[in-house]
């Protein structure tokens, strides 16, 4: 049969099947199958994959998926996402011509998911309608806009003292247990109302713990505008580690929609060990603490991706809270010296002021906000630079106090007035205050109007105060929400407003001037 005549063939049988010959022939691909040729934990050694490339999604048996980490010449390493224990050597090895990515979109606010998009709230999978990659490039500098609006946490003495912008990165670091996931938390809880979505990023946590966390937020309404993206601790390490990418693509998301989005990275301590257990299996040269070359590399280009969009991109933002866990207070141990670096300030919590009582645990001369002053609140300014003040001063004057010496007046005051300012910014957890009664208790604080109050009464008086801040003027509670500076009048009116409410609490001598 002649050539022309074959054609005219083909073209007569693809047409009897409702498609043109060129449609599919594009539909024809041809796929590259491997083999497992051994397997570890959350690791396959995959041979038989020549064409494959770095970072590319593998699926298994079992819809099993992986991503080629190690690509080698003979074989590559597949860092495992699933039930790899599931899988023996000689399985099937798919590659699938895409790398790695996850569901986004508003149908998963109130969800709770694992980083591969599955539901693990016992509900319908999410319906979404678009799919990004986890691992993206962080927005070109041309793209960012500076860091000017502030993202209110609710907690006085971060407000005050250590204040965050929206788009900033302000890392959480503690001992365990000094209050570091209640900060994420009672932060995520203020956004309500304040056109925040949040997205809450578990790693490596224990059930029990993610399971309180989750009704936490429920319990306050707080879910509703929250994605919580879970790994627990007895997850496959690949899981752990791609967690925090994937939650960074869904809160990505939102923020290229024009948003203001908050994500708490719940903790990076977490994902760094998971990375390190990757690495070490995968046969990669172990540099310092055994981590791999690149451990800041990781934290980097996950970081990065936090910013402010110019209002050409939609000014959305993405403000991260990365939290890390320290080992008895060092916070020049690899980890953490890398994260403070790639962060814009840290808040400190310390384990001695935990156990002191003194809640939240911030200890206000370790921590720092380096881009956050610019975003804060005018009306805030009329208060921190006396309060700073003073409490370093008060810090300093307490270790001398310690050893007995004789004080004089003034020194007896700065310490009495000290005091009042610590109790003042003691807080308890899962109550974030808004900005007019913060500024109230402060400007009283400032002004020494609880200079005449016992300790004992401190926490009586606050709630006096809080509950006078009703009859505060409308058009002062407007101008306080704005960035503009509080006047001298506005001052007076407050400061009258809180003299009364406290007077019953006033003993007749200065217990700082006894
Ligand atoms: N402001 C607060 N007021 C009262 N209790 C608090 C406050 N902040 C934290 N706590 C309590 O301190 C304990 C430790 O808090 P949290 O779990 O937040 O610490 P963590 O540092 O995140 O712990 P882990 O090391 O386990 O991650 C919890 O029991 C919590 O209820």
């Amino acid at each position: 049969m002649a050539a022309d005549q074959l054609d005219d063939l083909f073209d007569e049988i693809f047409s009897g099947i409702g498609q043109t010959r060129a449609a599919y022939l594009a539909q024809l691909q041809s796929r590259e199958v491997g083999y497992i040729a051994s397997i570890s934990t959350g690791i396959a050694k995959v041979s038989g994959l020549p064409g494959v490339g770095y970072e590319e999604l593998i699926m298994f048996p079992g819809g099993i998926s992986g991503i080629a980490f190690n690509v080698d010449a003979e074989e590559i390493g597949v860092v495992l996402l699933g039930e790899y224990w599931r899988l023996q050597a000689g399985d099937k090895a798919e590659r699938t011509g895409r790398v790695m990515d996850v569901a986004v979109g508003p149908a998963l606010l109130g969800r709770v998911i694992n980083p591969l998009g599955l539901p693990l709230d016992g509900n319908a999978p999410p319906l979404c309608q678009q799919r990004l990659p986890i691992e993206r490039p962080a927005v070109a500098i041309m793209d960012r806009a500076p860091v000017l609006e502030p993202l209110q946490t609710g907690i006085k003495v971060i407000d005050a003292l250590i204040p965050i912008g929206r788009g900033q990165r302000e890392l959480i670091m503690g001992d365990r247990q000094t209050g570091k996931t209640a900060i994420a938390i009672d932060t995520i809880l203020n956004q309500g109302g304040q056109n925040v979505l949040c997205v809450y990023c578990a790693i490596g946590q224990h059930a029990a713990a993610v399971a309180k966390t989750i009704a936490v937020l429920r319990a306050h309404g707080a879910l509703e505008y929250t994605v919580v993206v879970v790994t627990e601790g007895n997850d496959p390490p690949g899981l752990t580690y791609i967690a925090p990418y994937a939650a960074t693509s869904i809160a990505e998301h939102f923020m290229e929609a024009g948003n203001d989005v908050l994500i708490v990275y719940d903790d990076l301590t977490q994902h760094a060990r998971a990375y390190r257990e990757l690495s070490l299996l995968l046969r990669r040269p172990p540099g310092r603490e055994a981590y791999p070359g690149d451990i800041f590399y990781i934290h980097s280009r996950l970081l990065e991706r936090a910013t402010h969009l110019r209002a050409e991109q939609g000014g959305g933002s993405l403000t991260a809270l990365p939290i890390i866990e320290i080992e008895a207070q060092n916070i020049s141990a690899y980890i953490p010296t890398n994260l403070i670096s790639i962060t814009d300030g840290q808040i400190y919590l310390s384990p001695a002021l935990f156990e002191l009582g003194v809640l939240p645990a911030v200890d206000v001369g370790k921590s720092v906000s380096r881009v956050g002053g610019k975003a804060q609140l005018g009306s805030y300014r009329a208060v921190t630079g006396d309060l700073k003040l003073a409490y370093a001063q008060f810090e300093e004057l307490e270790t001398f106090a310690r050893f007995g010496a004789r004080l004089d007046d003034a020194t007896r005051h700065t310490l009495e007035h000290g005091r009042r300012i610590r109790a003042c910014l003691q807080q308890a957890e899962f109550a974030p205050l808004p900005v007019l009664t913060q500024i109230t208790i402060l400007l009283a604080l400032t002004a020494g109007l609880f200079d005449k109050v016992t300790l004992e009464q401190m926490p009586a008086a606050e709630t006096a105060l809080q509950s006078a801040v009703e009859q505060i003027p409308d058009e002062i509670r407007q101008r306080i929400s704005t960035a503009a500076q509080l006047s001298a009048a506005d001052r007076q009116v407050i400061l009258d407003i809180a003299g009364r409410s406290l007077v019953t609490f006033q003993t007749s001598t200065n217990p700082a001037q006894p």
